[in-house]
């Protein structure tokens, strides 16, 4: 069994309750409230920031030139295109380049970010693919099933979302991450591939959380004392 098979059972619980979460189904059926994507869109944005910088760790610890080319090409689409994209779809809610550029990071927005980059910093390149392939598997995933669902991608406010996440684009990489870490996984010992289980899991629930804390506009309690700052 390839490594990612076995991580596509353990992760079933998890996409269960990212599918039905009520922020998925507000995009799904058109009833989500803007104001909770104008926060999600705020948040996703400092989130790519700390991703980008995940994708500049796998180009370090890359052990050959083309997969530190793929990398270093993720790097670029991820600063120059995806949250280009982000500005612009932003704009639709009102949301300013300088809120975008002040924005604080919530409290999982954080820990997310933080825990992808402890990883990357300090474990194997089969240690920081582990760490962010569930988010671009979780959204392709999604985006899929979002695209399925008649009209859906031709909503005005979330359409956009559906349609660039259920793009060639965005599957391609995910299949790209899967490739890569099955290659990494080959042969390897159990206790290796238990820690990598691990941190899979773990970002996989960071996604969930991800979902939550947007549908809930989830913030630091009080507004005193935040610094400002990048991820
Ligand atoms: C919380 C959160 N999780 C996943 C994504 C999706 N995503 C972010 S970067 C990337 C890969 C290529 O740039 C993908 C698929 C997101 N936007 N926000």
């Amino acid at each position: 069994m390839k490594f990612s098979e076995r991580l596509h059972e353990k992760l079933q619980p998890i996409w269960r309750k990212n599918h039905h979460h009520p922020f998925v189904r507000g995009m799904a059926d058109g009833t989500l409230d803007p104001q909770k994507f104008r926060f999600y869109m705020i948040q996703d944005y400092l989130y790519l920031i700390g991703y980008a910088k995940v994708f500049a760790l796998g180009a370090v610890k890359a052990d050959d030139l083309e997969t530190m080319g793929k990398f270093a090409a993720l790097l670029d689409g991820t600063l120059n295109e995806e949250m280009a994209l982000h500005r612009q779809y932003a704009a639709r809610f009102g949301i300013t380049e300088e809120e975008l550029e002040t924005a604080q990071p919530s409290p999982i927005t954080l820990a997310y970010t933080h825990y992808m980059l402890h990883t990357a910093q300090n474990g194997t390149l089969a240690e920081v693919i582990a760490a962010v392939l569930p988010c671009a598997w979780s959204y392709w995933e999604i985006g899929k099933e979002l695209y399925a669902i008649p009209g859906a991608a031709d909503h005005e406010l979330y359409g956009e979302w559906i349609n660039m996440y259920a793009s060639d684009e965005f599957s391609q990489m995910a299949q790209w991450c899967i490739d890569l870490l099955d290659q990494h996984t080959a042969g390897k010992a159990e206790a290796e591939l238990t820690k990598l289980e691990g941190i899979f899991l773990n970002t996989t629930r960071f996604e969930y959380m991800f979902w939550d804390m947007a549908y809930n506009g989830e913030m630091w309690p009080g507004n005193e004392g935040i610094s400002k700052g990048i991820v």
